[in-house]
């Protein structure tokens, strides 16, 4: 399940030449132990060089307790981030490098510079992703968390107001090293939760009860929570999207009892997802999520407080650059199941945010997502399959037709038993948005999520559409997909 060797094969010459010269990796895979989060546990720190960078985020909980202006003040004063430090951009002229960069909201959002992005397509959006130079340095991607979390700390943690130029100090590197692994100079859910743990006892499993953050914002155990159950929640995935392929191979060889068996690990790895989820309250209160674990993850594209965007001091002519912040609807692991389970959504502002979110995810991630896009819908095989057996046990009363089958209807049950859970998982997922978001801000004009618009009859709209996907019931000649049929 290497997504990283199917990237590569497709890549044009990269504009920017990474030497191989560290020897850790990051999101250079997608794996069956760890599905979306690192193979080996994120790294824990930055060469000496740019030890007053780690020192900042170390700090950074604190230094938002200064007076107004301190936080802010503080990392101006930082020393310049020396990109040589990096191993791998030693031999890279960065200063050339950010001459030739194309403006960030031109890469990262599938139509930039128009109010809608419903043209984008997905195959559109993947194919830039691999046309570009990601690399998979576990130090360059350490270095795009540090830079991240100082940039949105200097401008959502510090007040007053909220400043529409990033200062060039942490601009220029940031730009730097988001272009050297192709992702948008943005905090992304890969750097907020996906690398932003540590096992509390390194010999014992990824999971809820034996993980920490490495860095937060604001602190506390509500910050920290809110992002470890999202890490939990990865890790509890990795059964399902480790059974994505081998499913979609057992489907193209017509083997409904191996199809049934990856369908039962997707529905009981949604179960343990839902678990997980609905542990959120226990540690993460929701007037606390709202007022302030949320505020940092903000971006600058549909976002009042920076209506232009965001200036990078002295980069693309200094023109206001439009990215959204991070969120859940960044993991992978939604989109995946979607992707394998034939799940299509209508048409509007989220499938074309959802669209957008896809440049926001690591490389590798996307063309997981690619990869899985390009082979034959495992629901119409479910469909055929069913077709199959029922009329050849119609036809011999004594067959149970193939070797390979199962009886029909208990293909279609495992089939839409995945995707009841799934419905599920959108359905809670759904109560939390309301409970975390909406509910505080009735008193404002609109209830907007990280996208910037009204999220709440789309993500109904996302678990009605889910739930539309299930076969039984419906007649064989109308079991077409029901959003298009
Ligand atoms: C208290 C917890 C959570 C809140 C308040 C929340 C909030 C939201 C909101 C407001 C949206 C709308 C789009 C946007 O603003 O980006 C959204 C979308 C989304 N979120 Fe969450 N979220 C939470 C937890 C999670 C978790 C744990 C996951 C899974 C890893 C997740 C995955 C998604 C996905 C995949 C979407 C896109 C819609 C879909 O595919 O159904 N979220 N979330």
């Amino acid at each position: 399940m290497t997504a990283r060797s199917q990237a590569t094969n497709t890549q044009k010459r990269p504009k920017v030449q990474c030497s191989a010269t560290t020897k850790q990796l990051l999101f250079n895979q997608v794996t069956p132990d760890r599905a979306f989060l690192p193979a080996q546990d994120p790294l824990l720190r930055l060469p000496p060089g740019l030890q007053a960078y780690e020192d900042a985020l170390q700090e950074l909980p604190k230094l938002t307790l200064g007076s107004p202006g301190f936080l802010r003040q503080t990392l101006q004063d930082l020393p310049c981030f020396d990109l040589q430090q990096l191993p791998a951009l030693a031999s890279c002229d960065t200063a050339q490098l950010l001459q030739q960069l194309p403006p960030a909201c031109q890469c990262y959002t599938a139509a930039a510079g128009t109010s809608s992005s419903s043209s984008s397509s997905p195959q559109q959006s993947t194919a830039d992703v691999l046309r570009s130079f990601p690399s998979c340095d576990a130090q360059l991607w350490r270095a795009y968390m540090v830079l991240a979390f100082l940039t949105h700390g200097f401008l959502w943690c510090d007040g007053p107001g909220v400043p529409s130029v990033l200062t060039q100090l942490l601009a220029q590197p940031f730009a730097a090293v988001s272009a050297a692994i192709g992702m948008p100079p943005v905090l992304t859910y890969a750097t907020y939760n996906l690398m932003n743990w540590r096992r509390l006892d390194p010999a014992a499993p990824l999971e809820l009860g034996n993980i920490c953050c490495q860095h937060n914002f604001f602190g506390g155990m509500d910050e920290e929570w809110f992002r470890l159950i999202h890490v939990a929640i990865e890790a509890a995935a990795a059964p399902a999207i480790a059974a994505l392929q081998p499913l979609q191979q057992a489907a193209l060889q017509h083997d409904a009892a191996a199809m049934e068996l990856h369908f039962a690990a997707i529905t009981s790895a949604l179960q343990a997802m839902q678990e997980l989820l609905a542990r959120m309250g226990e540690r993460c209160d929701p007037y606390v999520y709202y007022k302030r674990v949320r505020v940092p993850m903000s971006g600058w594209r549909n976002n009042e407080a920076l209506p232009q965007g965001l200036v990078y001091e002295g980069l693309w002519g200094n023109q206001p650059q439009q990215l959204y912040g991070e969120t859940g609807a960044q993991s992978t692991v939604v989109h995946a199941l979607d992707a394998a389970l034939g799940i299509q959504h209508t048409k509007g502002w989220m499938q074309a945010y959802l669209t957008d979110m896809r440049a926001h995810m690591p490389p590798s991630h996307r063309a997981f997502l690619h990869q899985l896009e390009q082979e034959p819908s495992v629901r119409d095989a479910v469909q055929a399959l069913a077709q199959t057996t029922t009329s050849s046990s119609s036809s011999n009363n004594n067959s149970s037709g193939s070797n390979k089958s199962s009886s029909s209807s208990s293909l279609v049950e495992a089939y839409d038993a995945a995707i009841a859970e799934l419905e599920r998982f959108r359905s809670q997922h759904r109560a939390f948005a309301i409970a975390y978001i909406a509910q505080w801000s009735k008193k404002e004009a609109k209830e907007v999520g990280t996208g910037g618009s009204d999220f709440v009859p789309a993500l109904s709209a996302y678990k009605d559409a889910t739930a539309a996907h299930k076969l039984a019931g419906s007649s064989s000649s109308s079991r077409g997909c029901p959003l298009h049929s």
